[in-house]
């Protein structure tokens, strides 16, 4: 795995980054939520597009976007939109999906986007490659919500995103069980290996917290927090994460020192 420069972040260097989503449904939410946002520790944020009402308006995403993209300064955005069978809030058809993420990457208002392999290949495709000529970078994700695939399928599922030439990966599954979570963190651990794009991999649900907590041991580089601790099972705020990348970097580093 090789670092990724995303603003002022090198993804894949020091401890994972912390990424928080905004899923708000309309433009005053959004940027008062940026906001907030911007008093956390939080490194990166996405916008879950899937979210919003007035999904149809290229004009008012495009608006919306460049407000977000003025109000972040330096925290990089990742815009992400997913359809129901990937955990998302929304149908979108693959024709509108193709529009609304070309129309981001060439108003440049997002740092990137996510290229989701649910859709079919020459979309995904069109789109990394309409990303790159404008400098936008790409998160190629894979969505599993009602399990986990087994080990084999995990690696193979990463290995195929990474031949995609995306910037860098996301592979989010929901756990069955305790060997399920291992199995993600070995995939994730196994690939980055063999591969130049990072990676990041979240088991979802209770049994999942560890993944978004252990990312530096099995080479994930970016997690998800919340703002505050909500309800939502396994997902922990801003700052209860940073303490315990902070305090998992620090005993490492003593531990390292003391050899
Ligand atoms: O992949 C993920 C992880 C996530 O679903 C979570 O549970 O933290 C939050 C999503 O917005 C993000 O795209």
């Amino acid at each position: 795995m090789k670092p990724l420069k995303l603003k002022k972040l090198h993804l894949g260097m020091g401890v994972p980054k912390i990424c928080v989503s905004i899923t708000e449904s309309d433009p005053l939410a959004i940027v008062a939520f940026a906001g907030q946002i911007l008093t956390t520790s939080a490194d990166i944020v996405e916008w879950r597009l899937d979210y919003f009402d007035e999904i149809n308006d290229s004009e008012k995403i495009r608006e919306t976007a460049n407000l977000l993209h003025n109000i972040l300064g330096d925290l990089p955005l990742i815009v992400s939109l997913r359809n129901p069978s990937e955990g998302g809030h929304q149908t979108v058809s693959d024709a509108a999906y193709q529009q609304l993420i070309s129309q981001l990457i060439t108003s440049h208002t997002a740092n990137a986007v996510e290229i989701n392999w649910s859709r079919p290949a020459p979309i995904r495709q069109q789109l990394a490659n309409l990303a790159r000529v404008n400098q936008v970078l790409t998160l190629g994700s894979y969505y599993s919500i009602q399990n986990t695939p087994d080990y084999d399928h995990l690696v193979q599922i990463l290995t195929h995103l990474a031949r995609e030439q995306t910037n860098f990966l996301k592979l989010t599954t929901m756990p069955q069980n305790d060997q399920d979570v291992l199995n993600l963190m070995s995939a994730n651990l196994t690939v980055s290996e063999k591969i130049d794009q990072p990676i990041s991999t979240i088991a979802l649900g209770p049994k999942g917290t560890a993944t978004r907590i252990a990312g530096h041991t099995f080479h994930s580089v970016m997690t998800y927090a919340d703002l505050k601790r909500s309800s939502v099972p396994g997902h922990l705020s801003v700052e209860e994460t940073r303490q315990f990348l902070n305090a998992m970097d620090e005993t490492g580093l003593n531990v390292r020192g003391a050899m």
